[in-house]
């Protein structure tokens, strides 16, 4: 076979069915795919070999849960839970500086950061999501965008009776625009969207087989006014609605008992773990061993900027990692495997692409990222996937490709003016730096 790329010359952590790493492997790419994965002698004259220098060679991650847009909005109110960050600062911020143009540098800035720290792929959504799509597509990154939904004034939908037609417009037009991105729809919250638009976002997410999103369960009141307000728990309240199914992906889950576990791994719907925002707001820790027992596929998520403060998924895989280890006392209940499971291909399956990415495997997207071990803190390497948890970090990537394009080389952006992006970003900063509270 004829390849465009090969990658060589490093150690390659497939993530496949059998959790294959291949010492000083390679991979060929041909047409975006991956078309070849071996630790024989790579073939001579393909057009570009990349030399991974002893490095890992890893299938791209996978963040599971973020609000590309929300980089504007980093620091801007820290140290507060969830409540008071979402009513008195984000949506009161959100109302006044979400407009079209500055959603296009925040998600830029987003996806340079995300790329630049390994991320391949992500899955969100946000108001205005048109010009998040399209400012994503330019980059090359892959994602699943969608639609936000909500019952109160939003940014792009003043009247929130069209809200749902917004929605699905949206949907429509991006369904055919790009193979990377996969339009969505994203209701807010059970707390902030009625059963009504609740159920008619379902509905419109269904009808064109796409991924419906939803913050659930996230703080303990939440969990405890759904209780006094519907009866059920928040989990319960939207499976009572028919709405949790293998086509649903529940963000944070903090505040979930058994039989809300049990519901989720019947109905075979996707949860996403975003510690370190749930960390910051003092929401609590989701039972993820338990919720991966159930067989039910955890991803990992950021969350947006504003309550994380950053997008590097190497480092929401170590506080996963050791999070659980402290919450349970036991070191043994979320190994750095499994958290790299969550990281790529349990990530992949909860978000419906597991046949095309989350491991290296022929005939998948070749969504590759190749870390440089030749630094201090990454010497020696005994297990590579352990390096990957607990010592490396965003830093430590070096080359990214998604469907075998290099987005970035040697620690450099190829589709992204950075400064630039950082520029407009900070400008829009000082706007919203000044006093209008
Ligand atoms: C339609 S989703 C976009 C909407 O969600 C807000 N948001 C961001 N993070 C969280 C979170 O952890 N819980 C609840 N809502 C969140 C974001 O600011 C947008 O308004
Ligand atoms: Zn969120």
């Amino acid at each position: 076979m004829e390849f465009d790329t090969v990658i060589h010359n490093g150690t390659l952590v497939t993530m496949d069915a059998r959790m294959r790493i291949i010492p000083s492997g390679w991979i060929g790419i041909r047409n975006g795919c991956i078309g070849a994965i071996e630790s024989v002698a790579p073939p001579a004259g393909v057009p570009q070999s990349v030399d991974a220098a002893g490095g890992i060679v890893m299938p791209g991650l996978v963040n599971t849960h973020t609000h590309l847009p929300m980089t504007l909005f980093r620091g801007l109110a820290d140290d507060l839970p969830l409540a008071e960050w979402l009513n008195d600062h984000i949506f009161p911020a959100e109302a006044r500086f979400i407009r079209p143009d500055t959603v296009r540098w925040g998600t830029l800035l987003a996806c340079a950061e995300m790329l630049l720290s390994g991320t391949t792929c992500c899955c969100g959504g946000y108001f205005l999501e048109n010009e998040v799509a399209r400012a994503v597509s330019e980059t090359g990154m892959r994602a699943v965008l969608a639609q936000g939904v909500i019952d109160f004034p939003a940014p792009g939908v003043p009247d929130p009776k069209k809200n749902i037609d917004h929605a699905e417009a949206y949907a429509k037009h991006w369904l055919s625009e790009s193979p990377r991105i996969i339009p969505s729809i994203f209701c807010h919250a059970p707390y902030t969207c009625s059963d009504a638009t609740l159920k008619a976002a379902k509905a419109a997410a269904d009808e064109m087989g796409l991924l419906f999103q939803v913050h659930v369960a996230e703080t303990r009141q939440e969990r405890e006014r759904s209780i006094k307000e519907k009866g059920l728990s928040p989990v319960a309240h939207l499976d009572s609605l028919g709405l949790l199914d293998r086509r649903t992906l529940m963000a944070h889950c903090v505040w979930v008992d058994d039989r809300d576990i049990a519901i989720a791994g019947d109905r075979g719907c996707a949860v996403v773990h975003c510690p370190e925002s749930n960390m910051k707001l003092a929401s609590g820790i989701a039972p993820v061993p338990a919720m991966r027992a159930a067989r039910i596929p955890v991803g990992l998520g950021t969350d947006g900027c504003a309550s994380n403060n950053d997008l590097d998924l190497f480092g929401e895989m170590a506080t996963a990692a050791k999070l659980h280890k402290a919450a349970s006392g036991d070191p043994t209940v979320l190994g750095a495997l499994d958290v790299l499971k969550m990281g790529t291909i349990d990530g992949a399956r909860a978000i419906g692409l597991y046949d095309s990415i989350g491991s290296l495997e022929i005939g998948k997207q070749a969504d590759v990222v190749v870390l440089d071990t030749r630094t201090p803190h990454l010497t020696p390497m005994y297990h590579p996937e352990s390096h990957i948890v607990y010592a490396a970090g965003g830093r430590d990537v070096r080359h990214v490709f998604v469907s075998g394009q290099p987005l970035v080389q040697d620690r450099r952006l190829l589709t992204m003016d950075i400064r630039k992006i950082m520029d407009r970003v900070n400008n829009i900063a000082q706007e919203i730096r000044k006093p209008w509270i």
